[in-house]
């Protein structure tokens, strides 16, 4: 960015250090826990936005500055994951933004493949609950590091040790408290730091970047006593059992993804934010080494490298674009730089990429491994598809699931044949649904993860293409990509099942099953053809 103190970077340990100074993560959490409101303080902290949009005002009038689609704010969910970067501390942050909604899971899976660690919101009141779950699966595949924040403790929550129990069994990931709650509800008092053997004293939203809470030093200190008496004894005997009991924190165990630090706090009272961007800037990793199909990639290799996790259609309508996110791997990437194409071999020059202040777009001039730039796509750009300054690089582990549900495309006006078949495209390249085109017959079929996909395909194909599309049911159970070694077998498979057989918006071949029993059944008639559940980019 222009502002940035990356203008200085001339020499090798610059660029080391502008690498270094950079932290990449998501905030993930199950609907509700208070993702979209702690992103909003960790913003304001950030000094990226000087006022909060509050949530409440979101779900009535205004919305968030982290969600943009209109259909965001009639839902009042956030739909598509976005991307913002501010400076803290001295560090460059990239905080992304997830989907809460299990709908849209595909979408967050495909952003925590592009982050280094993760902020794991979690509600006081309710626990770990089924998102969570299978977010974290996600990210204990990668072994991403995680952060834990227990949210809303002005209300009446759990008990804090029966939440961390819940996050170590269910979760599987061990807990080192770090902060622990001083009562909750009408009587929260405020944390006790147990790294610095401080008390944060609790007061609603008065936590600013400018201005810090008091703090009081030392769990012995009489001061504590003569402001909370009925609680100063129970704390000093939750805080001997944690000492005797609980897992201190670790930071390997941390960046290996084995441990947690949890925090506890208020994120709409501002309260405990400031603890974990201290946290996240002094334990979370820099940008880390990404496998491709050849080799890793160190960030702190000079040749640019990078993938694209994200594509995102009209996300402004003013603009009426498609931007493509790219996460830099590796290099420095500069404006007007010549970058390749990998999927297609070409070079493209890139004069305007975009990075992501809240709402506003402004002009990146140099991006290091870690940022996240915006292309302007034209059709070109597919999720997967890996840049770079030369090298046949393809960053591997951006997935693509087979869809559970699936709905026959109708259109209420037949001439608008050609909108459909565009919009469509445009949707499935950004993976807002998956789109097949049987080798036999006309119509299209749609995939999705989640019902709520087709409800967003359908609002936005008339909002944003002009289509009214109808979808009806068609007995198809599950998806199938399929891929077989020699030729000969393939065209007889494919002659065989050529009803079944469809080409998704890639022109990969897709086995559509009617049923989990045929598919089962097909599978054991051709053990030479592979039937894969996820797609990768890279094996295409
Ligand atoms: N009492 C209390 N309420 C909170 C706190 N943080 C968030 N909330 C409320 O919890 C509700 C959900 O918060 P959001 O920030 O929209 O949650 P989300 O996880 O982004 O939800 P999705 O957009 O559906 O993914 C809102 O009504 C918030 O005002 C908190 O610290 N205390």
């Amino acid at each position: 960015m222009s502002s940035s103190p990356e203008a200085l970077v001339t020499t090798a340990d610059d660029f080391i250090a502008a690498i270094q100074r950079r932290r990449t993560f998501a905030i993930i959490s199950h609907p509700d826990a208070g993702k979209t409101t702690l992103t909003e303080k960790l913003l304001l902290f950030g000094g990226a936005i000087q006022l909060a949009g509050t949530v409440k005002a979101r779900k009535s009038s205004r919305h968030a500055t982290s969600d943009w689609m209109a259909i965001e704010k009639n839902r009042g969910i956030s739909v598509a994951s976005s991307v913002m970067q501010f400076e803290y501390a001295d560090h460059v942050i990239n905080l992304l933004d997830t989907p809460g909604h299990q709908d849209f899971s595909e979408d967050t899976y495909r952003v925590l493949t592009a982050v280094d660690s993760a902020l794991m919101v979690i509600d006081g009141g309710n626990g770990v609950e089924a998102q969570t779950i299978k977010l974290l699966e996600v990210c204990r595949l990668r072994d991403t590091p995680i952060i834990t924040f227990m949210n809303k403790f002005d209300r009446e929550s759990r008990d804090p040790t029966e939440l961390m129990d819940e996050v170590e069994s269910v979760l599987g990931i061990q807990c080192a408290p770090v902060t622990w709650p001083i009562g909750m509800g009408k009587r929260f008092r405020g944390v006790y730091h147990l790294l610095r053997d401080e008390v944060l004293v609790f007061a609603a939203g008065e936590e600013t970047r400018d201005q810090q809470l008091e703090r009081i030093a030392g769990l012995d200190n009489p001061e504590l006593d003569r402001r909370f008496p009925e609680e100063m004894p129970e704390l000093r005997e939750q805080v001997e059992l944690l000492r005797a009991a609980s897992n201190p924190f670790c930071l390997e165990d941390f960046l290996e993804g084995q441990q947690t630090p949890v925090f506890f706090g208020s994120a709409i009272n501002n309260f405990g934010v400031r603890e974990l961007l201290g946290a996240l800037i002094d334990w979370a990793p820099s940008p880390r080494s990404r496998p491709t199909t050849g080799r890793k990639v160190s960030p702190e290799e000079a040749a640019f490298s990078g993938f694209v996790f994200k594509i995102q259609a009209n996300m402004d309508p003013q603009h009426r674009d498609r931007v493509a996110f790219l996460r830099v791997c590796s290099g420095h990437f500069q404006r007007g730089m010549k970058i390749r194409h990998l999927r297609l071999g070409r070079d493209i020059q890139v004069h305007n990429p975009i990075t992501f202040l809240a709402q506003e777009r402004e002009l990146v001039e140099d991006a290091y491994a870690g940022d996240i730039i915006g292309l302007h796509n034209h059709g070109s750009i597919q999720i997967g598809d890996s840049f770079s300054q030369g090298e046949a690089l393809q960053f591997t582990g951006i997935p693509y699931f087979a869809p559970e549900l699936f709905r026959r495309v109708r259109l209420r006006n037949p001439l608008k044949a050609k909108q459909l078949q565009k919009g469509l495209q445009q949707l499935a390249e950004e993976g807002a649904t998956q789109v097949f085109k049987p080798l036999q017959g006309g119509d299209m079929i749609l995939g999705a993860v989640g019902v709520l996909q087709f409800d967003v395909v359908a609002e936005r194909l008339k909002g944003e293409y002009a289509v009214e599309a109808l979808f009806d049911p068609v007995t198809v159970q599950t998806a199938r990509w399929i891929h077989c070694e020699d030729p000969k077998m393939l065209a007889e498979f494919t002659r065989k099942h050529e009803e079944q057989l469809a080409e998704d918006a890639g022109g990969r071949l897709a086995y559509l099953a009617p049923s989990r029993v045929n598919l089962d059944l097909t599978m054991e008639r051709w053990p030479q053809v592979v039937f894969h559940a996820t797609r990768e980019h890279a094996d295409t």
